[in-house]
């Protein structure tokens, strides 16, 4: 950890516990963020859903073989707590890809703040916003895919599950697959309560082998949905093109 993880640690209570979250993520791809926002949050979050002017478009996942169930993707100006949380999990993140990114002999480094990285996007056409929110009822789910939206990538996100399972939903587990070089796929299903969020790698992550550190490619999606209604807010730091 530097002092720019500690720094952000001290400053953010959101964001208390950033060193077993770093172990994490280098062990695993993934790592937890219990507790990011409160159920009051939540249900802020979940009540734009029929706020029209708060998205730029509607996706039907069927239509485009995604799965089943719908999301938005909101327009800038992005909401305030999804902006905050953007800029926050970026800072925060940012070390990490770049060490990732060293570690996998990738010549690419993030600017330490979003705005920065943010114009990196917009001039290369990357303009439009990536941060999204999901609903799904049962029998949805979500296809494995990788959220890549134009050549600038930023290699982590962060899912916020906006709903509780077993009290307003069951099934619809998130699952991440990493596909191993000359190996069968692993699958892992990531233990979500409603307001933690979850930093996943986007497509792939470095891990130490014994002739030296290789890539593996990460997938996620959600599992059908068995009763009830769920709803996630997924925050992509690079924009779309
Ligand atoms: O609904 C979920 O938990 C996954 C959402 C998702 O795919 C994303 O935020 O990129
Ligand atoms: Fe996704």
């Amino acid at each position: 950890m530097d002092t720019l993880d500690l720094c952000i640690m001290r400053d953010n209570p959101r964001l208390a516990d950033t060193p077993r979250l770093m172990r994490e993520l280098d062990a695993q791809g993934w790592g937890l963020l219990p507790g990011l926002i409160s159920a009051e949050d939540c249900a802020d979050l979940k009540n734009l859903w029929a706020a029209d002017p708060a998205f730029r478009s509607h996706i039907h996942m069927a239509r485009h073989g995604f799965g089943k169930g719908e999301y938005k993707y909101f327009t800038y100006p992005l909401p305030p707590l999804i902006s905050t949380l953007r800029h926050e999990l970026y800072e925060m993140l940012a070390p990490v890809a770049n060490r990732w990114n060293a570690y996998m002999d990738i010549a690419t480094r993030y600017p330490l703040r979003l705005d920065e990285f943010l114009a990196r996007c917009h001039d290369a056409g990357q303009g439009r916003p990536t941060p999204l929110l999901l609903r799904y009822h049962d029998g949805d789910y979500n296809c494995l895919h990788q959220d890549l939206y134009g050549e600038h990538v930023f290699p982590l996100q962060v899912v916020v599950l906006l709903s509780e399972p077993d009290e307003d939903f069951t099934g619809g587990e998130l699952v991440l697959t990493e596909q191993r070089p000359r190996m069968q796929s692993r699958a892992e299903v990531v233990p979500l309560h409603r307001g933690d969020g979850a930093v996943i790698a986007v497509h792939h992550r470095p891990v130490r082998g014994a002739r030296g550190p290789y890539r593996v490619t990460m997938r996620h999606g959600v599992s059908p949905i068995r009763s009830g209604e769920r709803f996630a807010a997924g925050i992509i730091f690079h924009d779309a093109a």
